[in-house]
């Protein structure tokens, strides 16, 4: 179906029931968006939400980001919530088991020199180097888009396999090809505690769509968080509201007295 102005007013979605399975998207989703990756704040008391909704779901919550396992695991510290790391190239299940990842294709190490060298000849762009791919971002200078994006998609294609090249929110990232945030999402769905659950996902970005187009196959529940073009079937205008929705969600569903 094509994206269409219409599906920018989505309803609010209900609330959770003990049946579903939550997965949250990070950045620009479940946080605000920041100048620079290392400048996310994680708000008071959320990650106490998080804990309590991971209990009353019977574990079936994790988070599904573009971010590696380790600073998702800093920010949210103390809890090591199952998670899929660099659009699932990185799984840890429930259990807190890593799943084997993908091997790097030839040609990385010199696609990581290329875009290192346009970063550091260009101020405000930021290269952030991960085990599976590069964000180049340009939110520090925006007007090096276009040229950052044409480097980023004609370097992607040196690799062997190519890289995937992927825009996001004023980046670009290069990632090993493999995974989207779809198939991580089924995958967790193939495991307990989120085999037979109802899955929700929420989202802010492009490269949420991949999760929103499995879970709407699926018939579970979409949260769009924004206003934009989208496959999901809720929203939730900003990160605040997404968060107040998880506290509304975790209250309602802790029984009276606990
Ligand atoms: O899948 P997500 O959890 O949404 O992660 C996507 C990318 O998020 C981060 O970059 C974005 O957020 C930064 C902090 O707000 C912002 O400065 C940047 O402009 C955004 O693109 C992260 O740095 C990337 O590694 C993630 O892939």
């Amino acid at each position: 179906m094509p994206l269409e102005e219409p599906l920018f007013h989505l309803p609010a979605p209900p609330l959770p029931g003990t049946d579903w399975a939550l997965f949250l998207d990070v950045d620009g989703c479940l946080l605000d968006i920041a100048e620079r990756p290392d400048e996310v704040a994680v708000e008071a008391g959320l990650t106490e939400t998080l804990a309590c909704l991971r209990t009353r779901l019977g574990g079936a919550l994790a988070l599904v980001s573009g971010r590696p396992l380790a600073q998702l695991d800093a920010l949210f510290a103390p809890l090591h919530l199952a998670a899929a790391g660099q659009h699932g190239l990185e799984r840890r299940d429930a259990r807190g088991h890593l799943l084997p990842t993908a091997t790097l294709p030839d040609g990385f190490a010199a696609v990581e020199a290329r875009l290192a060298l346009f970063a550091e000849r260009h101020p405000g762009m930021l290269l952030e180097r991960k085990s599976h791919g590069l964000a180049l971002h340009y939110r520090g200078a925006p007007a090096c888009e276009t040229e950052a994006r044409r480097l980023a998609e004609a370097l992607a294609g040196t690799c062997e396999p190519p890289l995937a090249a992927v825009p996001g929110k004023a980046v670009i990232e290069l990632r090993v090809p493999g995974s989207d945030k779809g198939q991580a999402i089924a995958a967790f769905l193939d495991e307990p505690p989120f085999r037979g659950r109802i899955p929700a996902f929420a989202g802010d970005d492009v490269t949420d769509e991949d999760g929103f187009r499995r879970v709407n196959a699926l018939q579970g529940h979409t949260i769009l968080v924004g206003r934009r073009a989208s496959a999901a079937r809720w929203a939730l205008p900003d990160p605040p509201a997404l968060r107040r929705w998880l506290s509304e969600a975790a209250q309602a569903l802790t029984p009276k007295g606990d």
